[in-house]
């Protein structure tokens, strides 16, 4: 089980950023700061998916780098059953798995010694490394391209060595930044199929999305972000019935509405 409470990040504005203010002010900007996460608490429990849902610039992906352990929150506490990853930051690199968009693949090796370097780094025997290999190759639909170089992939293939990368070393909770944009309907079923395994084997999976489709088939739960604030955490049923609406799209913007409104 995940549990996520009262995180807050900052960042300082750079010169250029306050040389370049309009008067259309965001109200999480202050003299020097920037407070992109302002309080968010979410959990996850096993074998459960939890969609992380706000509009652009809400603070998701400020939310995942901080449970991902590449950046430390102000304030606030993620624990991965029990442990607390904010003061153990190991342990949390070991727990968890991430995919962010700025994840990065070494382009002049294959697909293959990719994702074998990074299960060598996590420590993994070579024929643990082989037979989990030979796993998510099979289970990402990927070998057909296993052998080419990174820089020389598709927008869908990159993305499917980058979650073969980030679970390799399986991990005891996934967390997957926006893990279908840009993808053809083709691929962004096979990572849905993948997510749906990876709920079946008891995994805890958090994943931002635009995409209210992908909640309706993949989530039990969902958290709302707005302007850096946790403005709902529930199932999907709660979800509907806060938003008043059995259609995700209409109960997502009736939340943003009301959360504005208080
Ligand atoms: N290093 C940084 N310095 C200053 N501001 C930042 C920094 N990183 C993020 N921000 C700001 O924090 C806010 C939240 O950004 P974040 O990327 O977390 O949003 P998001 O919800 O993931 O958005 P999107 O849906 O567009 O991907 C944005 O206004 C962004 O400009």
């Amino acid at each position: 089980m995940i549990e996520v409470a009262g995180l807050k990040k900052k960042f300082k504005l750079t010169k250029d950023h306050k040389k370049n203010k309009t008067d259309n002010i965001d109200p999480r900007e202050d003299k020097e700061f920037f407070h992109s996460v302002r309080d968010v608490s979410f959990q996850c429990n096993k074998g459960e998916v939890l969609g992380l849902l706000g509009p652009n610039g809400a603070g998701k992906t400020t939310t995942l780098r901080m449970i991902s352990t590449a950046l430390k929150p102000d304030e606030g506490s993620i624990t991965i059953s029990g442990h607390d990853i904010v003061k153990k930051p190991l342990v949390g690199r070991k727990s968890i798995g991430f995919l962010s968009g700025s994840t990065g693949l070494y382009g002049r090796l294959t697909v293959k010694e990719n994702v074998e370097y990074f299960a060598r780094l996590h420590g993994m025997s070579k024929k643990a490394v082989a037979a989990r290999c030979d796993e998510l190759f099979t289970l990402l639909d990927m070998h057909n391209f296993i052998d080419k170089r990174a820089e020389n992939l598709s927008t869908g293939m990159k993305q499917k060595a980058n979650i073969a990368r980030a679970v390799v070393h399986h991990p005891d909770v996934v967390i997957l930044d926006e893990p279908t944009t840009g993808l053809d309907i083709m691929t962004t079923q096979t990572v849905i199929n993948f997510i749906r395994g990876l709920k079946e084997q008891g995994t805890p999976v958090i994943f931002s999305t635009h995409h209210l489709d992908e909640v309706a088939l993949l989530c039990d739960r969902v958290a709302v972000i707005n302007q850096g604030i946790s403005c709902f955490d529930g199932t999907l049923d709660e979800f509907k019935q806060t938003g008043q609406s059995d259609e995700l799209n209409q109960a997502f913007m009736n939340i943003l509405t009301e959360s504005r409104n208080v």
